[in-house]
């Protein structure tokens, strides 16, 4: 339409507040430096995540009074299906408390020991599953990933020339599996082009290889291909995800994300009853029984109203225009992010705009605490710090980008809420130089950025 206002009307309201300047340092430097740490009255705009974050509407509230909780067939775990064939048109679904839960279940049928799984880019939490599997997780990114400055439309494309002759030198039965991130997270939330999911499909079939979808963000990588790949400008959002899906033989779906609900996570499987059946006995130790998926009815009925609310036009013109009004903002401010933004957060280069910090200490973990400091605004690392260490050699791997994002939680915050992050973000930039980088205090062992703890160098 020709107005920018939401597509909705606010019902219901949660305060929030911003403490005083003195207590968010007190408060930061007690949780060692690890804004994961912080509790949530502490945090006046949290953009740590968009994951389960998001407000629900009315619908999925009142679909929470519907819950049918019977251990086994629930109502509401029938309409999950029945919204998963819809819309993806996957024969079969299993429900898991959340993206993670799906991984653990899907992985290991499909990965194990000295395997690899080829992805544009794994998300921390995949990688880790892909590990515990037994596999090795492989990032076949574009260098259009990494000009952060650049203009690019889909940054989030997996580069098919280097996954084939990757594929070449492990022989094809090393390749447990590709795996497309839609959105590609780690980028920077950047899209994933149709044709490029198309010629990965080609060079999964020419090996025989598994294609899976990572689909946490599908409907904002479906809005992005109508948006900008050449002959799907006038194609409805539904369409575009029903041929995104088309490719793969599975998915994996965090609901925490595009399905707007507060937790819960997907398994899909398109048509392969055998795979169907052995995730569907794995499940039963892993995520309690197949229809529930350790969630309760009730959820199962907000992620199928959810999924269907998230696919409508207003609602992600609505949603990714308010990530591209963050973006702009700070862009003209002159602070440096990913460009063009992606589809739930923006990305801070911090590796940019603190370039005297070295990769090992931490850009954007730095830019996170002094934003904290500054605005009350929580963001998140993304950079060698999420990325890890090799699992085999204990190194730590250097991540291609050194981010902060800024994750915009779905129907939240207005725009207003969005102009004291920018005007944070330029509080932050006077004092970029100034800042030091951070080292551990205590590093756990896996994922290790959730619960780690740093000081200053
Ligand atoms: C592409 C993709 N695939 C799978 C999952 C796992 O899904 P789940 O197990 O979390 O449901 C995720 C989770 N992404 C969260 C994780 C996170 C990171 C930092 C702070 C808080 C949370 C995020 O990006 O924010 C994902 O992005």
């Amino acid at each position: 339409g020709d107005f920018k206002a939401e597509p909705f009307k606010i019902k219901a309201v949660e305060p929030i507040q911003l403490i005083p300047r003195r207590e968010r340092e007190e408060a930061i430097q007690k949780v060692g430096y690890n804004l994961f740490s912080l509790n949530s009255d502490q945090v006046y705009i949290d953009l740590l995540t968009d994951s389960g974050t998001g407000a629900m509407s009315d619908r999925q509230w009142a679909g929470l009074m519907q819950g049918d909780e019977s251990y086994a067939g629930s109502d509401n775990y029938q309409k999950l299906v029945a919204v998963v064939q819809e819309l993806f048109d996957y024969e079969y679904t299993i429900p898991a408390h959340q993206g993670r839960g799906a991984e653990q279940v899907l992985f290991p049928l499909l990965a194990g020991k000295g395997q690899y799984g080829i992805s544009n880019m794994h998300f921390d939490t995949t990688k880790a599953h892909v590990e515990l599997a037994g596999a090795k997780a492989v990032d076949m990114f574009t260098e259009n990933a990494v000009e952060t400055g650049k203009y690019h439309p889909f940054k989030g494309n997996l580069d098919v020339e280097k996954a084939e002759e990757f594929i070449q030198e492990k022989g094809t039965e090393k390749i447990a599996f590709i795996i497309m991130t839609i959105t590609c997270n780690s980028a920077g939330g950047q899209p994933v082009s149709l044709e490029n999911i198309k010629n990965t499909k080609l060079l999964a079939d020419r090996y025989d290889i598994p294609l899976l979808l990572d689909a946490a963000r599908f409907a904002e990588n479906a809005y992005f291909i109508k948006q900008r790949e050449e002959g799907y400008q006038d194609k409805t959002i539904k369409t575009i995800v029903k041929e995104m899906f088309s490719y793969a033989e599975a998915f994996t779906l965090s609901a925490k994300k595009d399905a707007i609900a507060n937790i819960g996570g997907l398994i899909g499987i398109k048509d392969d009853e055998k795979l169907y059946k052995r995730a569907r006995s794995r499940s039963v130790p892993l995520e309690g029984f197949p229809t529930y998926g350790g969630l309760a009815g009730r959820d199962m009925e907000a992620i199928a109203r959810g999924l269907r609310e998230v696919i409508q036009l207003e609602y992600l013109d609505y949603r990714i225009g308010q990530v591209k009004y963050l973006g702009d903002n700070l862009r003209e401010a002159g602070i440096p992010i990913q460009y063009p933004v992606g589809g739930h957060a923006v990305f801070v280069d911090a590796g940019k705009m603190a370039p005297h910090i070295p990769h090992n200490q931490f850009p954007g973990q730095a830019l996170g605490v002094e934003l904290y400091k500054e605005a009350g605004v929580r963001g998140v690392e993304v950079g060698t710090l999420l990325l890890g260490r090799d699992p085999d050699t204990g190194e730590n791997l250097q991540a291609p980008l050194e981010l902060l994002r800024l994750a915009i939680p779905r129907r939240v915050y207005t725009d207003n809420h969005l102009d004291v992050v920018t005007e944070g973000m330029k509080r932050v930039r006077d004092k970029a130089d100034q800042l030091s980088g951070l080292k551990f205090t205590y590093e756990p062992e896996v994922l290790r950025h959730f619960t780690a703890k740093f000081e200053p160098v």
